[in-house]
């Protein structure tokens, strides 16, 4: 059996099970030979759907990125694969949970966002859609420079858009459903191919939430519903009590085709305007003590 006390290739022992995902299980635990603080990744071999494999293909090539989660190692034991790498903290999912009403502190959302907008456009130059841009898929860095990283996980449902040549892969007719109901972008419930503008709605989606502590379907669980919702909120309703910053970013994804390269410079901009505005009237208010946790 592998679990909490299992030590892997006599290195890596496991410690405490922090997450359990559809297709493995997650463990805190510790290097014994630098002492360092990892975490640990497992993922059966009978698993159907494996995917770590994957995962780990993804994550090395995505090593030269500040917003990806640092590799450590790889291997099989005992009937699993598994993955050791940067042990983070608590994921953004369960940071908003913690806040009053659900809510993150506009500023907060600011430096949120633009992480995760560079995020996705990492994952995007080296050619892949990670396809399951949702809260619970960052989590913000523990090792110490580390502490404002916000980090993307997850590599699961990652998949190559593009062909060697280069050439943006033609689009199947019919895609399947991918990503997670709350935060999937419309072209997901219509089983449509994704692209690169759809992890983007994704991200928008997510800070929309962040925002204002709910999305309107947030109550729904039928996926069908949820997409019948998306559409009828895909207009400037969706954003109506915001900043005018997620309306411009709306208008550029819903300006976007399949194949086009969103503007992730732009939606940066955007969200950097809103950071501008706060930063001035933190300076006026006097306080100049703008934190990251939200408790602006
Ligand atoms: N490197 C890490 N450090 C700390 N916690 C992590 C790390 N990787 C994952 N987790 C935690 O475990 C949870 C599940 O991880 P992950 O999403 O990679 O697994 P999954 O099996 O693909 O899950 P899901 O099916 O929910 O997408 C994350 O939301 C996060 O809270």
């Amino acid at each position: 059996m592998v679990g909490e006390g299992t030590v892997l290739k006599g290195r890596w022992k496991l410690t405490r099970k922090i997450g359990q995902g559809a297709f493995g299980e997650i463990y805190s635990g510790c290097d014994l030979n630098t002492q360092d603080p990892v975490a640990v990744k497992l993922e059966r071999w009978d698993n159907k759907k494996a995917v770590l494999k994957m995962e780990v293909a993804v994550l090395k090539k995505l090593q030269h990125s500040p917003f990806a989660c640092r590799y450590v190692h790889c291997g099989h034991f005992e009937n699993h694969n598994y993955l050791v790498m940067e042990l983070l903290g608590d994921n953004l999912s369960e940071l908003r949970r913690r806040r009053p009403n659900g809510r993150f502190s506009l500023w907060t959302t600011v430096r949120l966002g633009i992480q995760m907008v560079q995020a996705v456009k990492a994952i995007h130059e080296l050619g892949y859609l990670h396809r399951d841009v949702k809260p619970s898929n960052f989590a913000m860095g523990l090792a110490p420079g580390r502490r404002e990283q916000c980090v993307m996980i997850d590599f699961g449902l990652t998949r190559k858009f593009r062909l060697p040549s280069g050439q943006i892969r033609p689009a199947r007719d019919i895609a399947g459903f991918r990503g997670t109901a709350r935060y999937a972008s419309i072209n997901s419930h219509l089983s449509k191919e994704l692209s690169r503008r759809d992890d983007l709605w994704s991200v928008l989606y997510v800070l929309i939430e962040f925002l204002t502590g709910q999305l309107p379907w947030r109550k729904l669980k039928d996926k069908e519903e949820i997409g019948l919702l998306k559409i009828h909120f895909n207009s400037a309703e969706l954003v109506r009590d915001l900043p005018p910053t997620y309306l411009s970013f709306m208008q550029h994804l819903q300006a976007l085709d399949y194949l086009d390269c969103p503007d992730y410079d732009y939606l940066v901009q955007l969200l950097d305007q809103d950071g501008k505005v706060i930063e001035t009237e933190a300076y006026d208010d006097g306080t100049g003590n703008v934190r990251f946790d939200g408790s602006r």
